[in-house]
């Protein structure tokens, strides 16, 4: 196995009525890494994001544009590999919204990760063994789910969905998991346990995970290395500590106000000192 998990060089990327998204961005995460990605609204850390798992193409006229995951091409030039399904397999994806189908199970959404590994006509037609089955329900213990695996997915909370979503990618056996902006909507407890059980995954199996944030206090408590970006640029890639208010300034003027939100739990907010442990990410709830 190649020692680079994501490898993205000179990607540019324009929308068609818009201004460029991304702009020769070149970036490296090694296996194993848990990286925060921060930038203000519009910054395009969404949009890099959802290049490394092929669901958006960069600009064809970009000369050396690649990407490429656990050391094979995703995209290159603008157009996608022949086998990327095969190469998205590895790449679990956390979206912030419509991350479940609703009026599917706890366990079913936990099943679609298998999606990618099983033949079309066992996925389409819902037929899982009991094995997979057992996987699934396994996934939903580690992220403190299980009690809900019966339950329509459209019934839990927010932050619920967001560990369902996280115990999707573990079905999937994704060695790189890529969470586009999962605790934007959540309350500071919520979004403690969404981020604890994302660095349990990359603790204890390894995965390599990027998190998008809009908060950066979150990327500083989870996350040892943080990317900056700024109008579709990288403006900083380094240790998240390095992160102080008065360097935020400096990256995002005005801007940095935006991404100072306190990553306490609401009753360390009341009552606890600074720093407190969160929650633990596998209690169920
Ligand atoms: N499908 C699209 N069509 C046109 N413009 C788009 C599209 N997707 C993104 N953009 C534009 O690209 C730029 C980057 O957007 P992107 O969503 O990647 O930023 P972001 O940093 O993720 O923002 P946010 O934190 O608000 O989600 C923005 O100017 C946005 O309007």
């Amino acid at each position: 196995m190649p020692d680079t998990a994501i490898a993205i060089s000179q990607l540019s990327k324009s929308f068609q009525r818009g201004s460029r998204a991304l702009s020769e961005v070149s970036l490296s995460v090694e296996r194993g890494e848990m990286v925060a990605l921060i930038g203000a609204s519009g910054s395009g850390k969404s949009t890099l994001l959802r290049h490394v798992s092929g669901l958006t193409l960069g600009d064809r006229n970009g000369g050396a544009a690649r990407v490429e995951v656990l050391g094979r091409p995703i995209q290159e030039h603008g157009r996608l590999v022949r086998n990327a399904r095969c190469i998205r397999a590895d790449v679990g994806m956390v979206f912030q919204q419509f991350n479940l189908v609703g009026r599917l199970t706890v366990l079913t959404n936990v099943l679609l990760g298998l999606l990618c590994r099983v033949p079309d006509w066992r996925g389409t037609l819902g037929l899982f063994t009991a094995a997979e089955k057992r996987a699934a329900m396994e996934a939903l213990d580690r992220v403190g789910m299980a009690r809900f695996a019966g339950q329509r997915a459209s019934t839990l909370s927010g932050g619920q969905q967001q560990r369902v979503a996280i115990a999707r990618t573990l079905v999937q056996k994704a060695s790189v998991v890529i969470a586009d902006e999962p605790i934007a909507s959540l309350d500071p407890a919520s979004a403690n346990k969404v981020m604890e059980t994302l660095a349990a995954i990359n603790r204890e199996d390894g995965i390599t995970v990027v998190v998008s944030l809009h908060q950066v206090n979150y990327a500083a408590k989870y996350c040892p290395r943080t990317v900056a970006m700024r109008a579709g640029q990288v403006v900083h890639d380094g240790p998240s500590a390095a992160l102080t208010p008065a360097f935020l300034t400096e990256l995002y003027g005005a801007d940095s106000e935006e991404l100072i939100v306190d990553a306490r739990p609401e009753r360390d907010l009341e009552t606890g000192p600074r720093g407190a442990m969160p929650e633990p990410a596998f209690a169920a709830g």
